[in-house]
């Protein structure tokens, strides 16, 4: 076959620097870039994913979910490097990326304590499920990148009122399309909830509920309001601050 006849696939595109795709309307701080991976490099993963041993996956109730390199125990990971195809290109690209265009401006694991993640959740979202409101805690440097794969969907962020209790009703929404990366830091995870409402169908989007609206790839994918939900699966980085590194695994389950 020709080579030029091919189909082109779209390719990834990154931004000089993290300020310039900051979703303003949120509080510090929040970074949405629609086009992170390429197409090819999309299904590159969703093949691994989906060609993970059996046992790598863990059922819940209506979501399944693969952890990588492991599970955590008592907020500390046993120390053991990520597989290749979940470090290339993301995690490279991840700590490329400067956060201001001024000179010798670092990225954004660059204040984490091993300046880069080091822990990996994969999350499958049937159309109709979704993810309690939910804060990430204390055991991970409070910097959290998202990359979505296979589908669009909404991720809601909440806050608590007065008394301590959950707001039910989101204050800002981010629509993540597939390829695309979500940073959240700062006050964005220590002081608000986040979830993905239980729904088949996302409804009511536009430039006035959609807190990214001016960032995402295509507008025109959403001009109706609605997106409806296929199955979407989300690669969660963060750097979980306590590592094991002694060399018997044993030692994580006695007393800190
Ligand atoms: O899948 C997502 O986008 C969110 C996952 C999440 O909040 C978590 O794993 O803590
Ligand atoms: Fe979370």
């Amino acid at each position: 076959m020709d080579c030029d006849s091919a189909p082109s696939k779209p390719p990834f595109i990154l931004p000089a620097s993290l300020d310039h795709v900051r979703i303003g309307a949120l509080p510090p701080a929040a970074y949405y870039i629609s086009d992170f991976i390429s197409e090819d490099e999309e299904h590159a993963i969703l093949d691994k994913v989906a060609s993970a041993p059996k046992p790598r996956w863990k059922q819940l109730t209506h979501r399944r979910l693969q952890t990588w390199p492991s599970d955590l125990v008592n907020d500390k990971l046993f120390d053991a490097p990520l597989p290749d195809w979940l470090r290339d290109p993301i995690v490279s690209r991840l700590t490329l990326v400067p956060q201001t265009g001024e000179p010798g401006s670092a990225g954004i694991f660059s204040d984490s304590p091993h300046k880069q993640p080091n822990h990996v959740l994969i999350n499958e979202y049937p159309p109709g499920v979704g993810i309690m409101p939910h804060k990430d805690g204390s055991a991970y440097h409070p910097v959290v990148c998202t990359v979505s794969l296979g589908a669009s969907l909404c991720l809601n962020i909440y806050k608590t009122k007065a008394d301590g209790a959950l707001d039910p009703a989101p204050v800002w929404r981010i629509l993540q399309e597939p390829r695309s990366l979500l940073i959240t830091s700062l006050d964005l995870y220590s002081d608000f909830l986040h979830g993905i409402a239980d729904i088949t169908e996302d409804v009511d989007l536009s430039e006035s509920t959609v807190a990214n609206w001016n960032l995402l790839r295509s507008t025109a994918d959403f001009a109706q309001g609605c997106n409806s939900r296929s199955t979407r699966t989300s690669l969660t980085y963060r750097d979980v601050m306590k590592v094991s590194k002694l060399g018997n695994k044993f030692s994580l389950f006695q007393k800190k």
